[in-house]
């Protein structure tokens, strides 16, 4: 039957054309001749529309329509967290939106995130970077951007061993003590007065991390003025990171630059570039002299650049992207955690009084936290947790992109999607927590999730091979920052303000409003705070 009507139907279509080529009118003729290119476009489109029907396995996921050529980027909310979340009502746990020329899967379930980053990590593991990631990282040569494989396993392998790993960590505890020492006294100079907690927790990751890389940190007044440069710009790439890019959707037109994103990028990359530089050469002029210096990061990677015989070779860009990432990728997101955490304590004051019962039960009035006192302290712990619960600091990871087609939740992905595991939306789905936005740490007091990655209802670090990278940093400083903070200080918004926990959504989260808050002494000692 269908055969027949096939037959007729191209039977119909031959008499039709040859009509056409035999008619005396050149007008028709023309007209014929021009119309068969749109003619082929639309069989082949027919093609692929049949074939993708006919075929199970290469259906979809379901999607908002969009608009011809712009698909659904007109309708993108800023708020790409809350947007998403809000579409899952619509057209559930995974759907497709058509960006521009880009095609994005949003995954919003836990047995679907477990496909993407554990069942088909390896396909997963890629990342489809976007322009403005490419111009801040030398062309994409750091551990965030570069493909899965050889070259980004050695990027990783280098950084975890010779800086994130515990070894490596408990290595240089010292310079963690210094920097919270520095951060309590600051603060205690400002008593009565309103301090910007983000910025302080900022200052103070920013130096641990500079002085692990390089032996540098700010201090006195360079800290705060220098320091709070340094924040615009990393503020200012990470905003522009999670911003959506025309240059992104529509490659052919990444030239033209049409909002500026690259460019303004541009400008905060090469402010980093000239630090980054001028450290190099510091550090290579003063090794001439030197047998052994000080083995600081900066040191191992220069030697590492030298070695010739290394399988990937190791180059100076691949140098000072690993520079960015530890900058770029350290500092906001552990700070920001920080900031909520207090924001959130001083929200619900039940919450801080049994943090503060519990750091005076292990550490005592009379002394200051130390790191060694962390992993007795289970409530504040659960507090860390359920913060990055409700604010994860990446909400939907860095997207992945498949490197080849694969299938997931029944639906066809195809090679090169952008892929955004959208974590904020699992940690707050009704049907997994109860009463998902309310802060209560004590939902994680069985201490049953972990950071692993494992659990698939809760994975603030990610999961799989791109798992973050500095796990245990991040863990001991927002542990040690929160700890020292709610055990030294009482913490009242000025009487003026109100406290805002609305979110704002960059590539990484933060309050849409800082938290400026006043700092009173809790304990007597006034060593405590020298
Ligand atoms: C509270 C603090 C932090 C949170 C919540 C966090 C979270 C994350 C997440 C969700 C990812 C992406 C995982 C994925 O794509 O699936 C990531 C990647 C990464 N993070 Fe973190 N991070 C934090 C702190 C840090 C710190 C302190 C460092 C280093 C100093 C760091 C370095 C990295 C790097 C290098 C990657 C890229 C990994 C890769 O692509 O292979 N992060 N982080």
């Amino acid at each position: 039957m269908m055969k027949t009507r096939a037959f007729s139907f191209l039977q119909t279509i031959t008499t039709y054309t040859s009509s056409l080529i035999h008619n005396d009118n050149p007008n028709i003729r023309s007209t014929f001749y021009l119309s068969i290119p749109i003619l082929v476009f639309s069989i082949l489109l027919s093609i692929r529309w049949i074939l993708n029907k006919k075929n199970p396995n290469q259906q979809l996921p379901p999607g908002p329509r969009g608009v011809p050529l712009l698909g659904s980027l007109p309708f993108l909310d800023p708020e790409l967290h809350t947007y998403f979340a809000d579409l899952v009502q619509k057209f559930g746990p995974i759907y497709k939106l058509q960006l521009g020329n880009k095609l994005g899967i949003v995954i919003s379930s836990p047995s679907l995130a477990k496909e993407v980053l554990k069942d088909h990590d390896t396909i997963f593991a890629n990342r489809d970077v976007p322009v403005a990631g490419r111009a801040v990282t030398y062309g994409g040569q750091d551990i965030v951007w570069t493909p899965y494989g050889p070259e980004w396993r050695m990027l990783r392998k280098v950084c975890v061993r010779e800086m994130l790993s515990n070894h490596s960590m408990d290595a240089v505890h010292s310079l963690r003590h210094k920097e919270v020492r520095r951060l309590v006294q600051h603060i205690h100079s400002k008593i009565g007065s309103p301090v910007d907690v983000g910025e302080q927790m900022f200052l103070t990751i920013l130096n641990v991390i500079t002085s692990m890389m390089w032996g540098g940190t700010l201090k006195g007044d360079g800290r705060t003025k220098i320091g709070a440069d340094f924040r615009q710009v990393v503020s200012e790439m990470t905003v522009l990171l999670g911003a959506p890019n025309v240059s992104d959707f529509f490659p052919s037109l990444a030239r033209f630059d049409v909002q500026g994103i690259e460019k303004k990028i541009h400008v905060q990359f090469l402010r980093f570039d000239k630090i980054f530089d001028s450290l190099i050469e510091q550090r290579l002029k003063t090794e001439e002299g030197e047998e052994e210096s000080s083995k600081d990061f900066l040191q191992l990677l220069l030697k590492l650049k030298d070695d010739e015989d290394s399988k990937v070779p190791f180059t100076m860009n691949h140098l000072k992207s690993l520079l960015m990432d530890m900058v770029v990728g350290g500092t906001e997101t552990t700070s920001n955690t920080v900031e909520w955490g207090i924001a959130e304590l001083m929200n619900k004051p039940e919450t801080m009084r049994k943090a503060q019962e519990e750091l005076d039960r292990v550490v005592g009035k009379d002394k200051s936290v130390e790191e060694s006192h962390l992993p007795q302290l289970h409530y504040l712990q659960s507090v860390m947790k359920e913060v990055l619960r409700l604010h994860p600091a990446l909400p939907l990871l860095v997207p992945h992109c498949p490197s080849s087609s694969c299938t997931v939740g029944g639906y066809f992905i195809p090679k090169g999607s952008r892929v955004f595991v959208n974590v904020w939306a699992i940690h707050r789905d009704p049907t997994i927590w109860v009463n998902p936005t309310e802060f209560n740490p004590d939902r994680f007091l069985n201490g049953e999730c972990d950071f692993s990655g494992n659990d698939f209802k809760y994975f603030p670090f990610g999961s799989g091979r791109r798992i973050c990278a500095g796990i245990t940093m991040a863990e001991r400083m927002v542990m040690f920052e929160l700890a020292t903070l709610v055990h030294l200080f009482e913490w009242n918004m000025p009487s003026s303000g109100k406290l805002n926990l609305d979110e704002k959504f960059g590539i990484v989260l933060k309050k849409a409003e800082p938290l400026v808050a006043v700092p009173t002494p809790r304990l007597s000692d006034p060593s405590l705070y020298a």
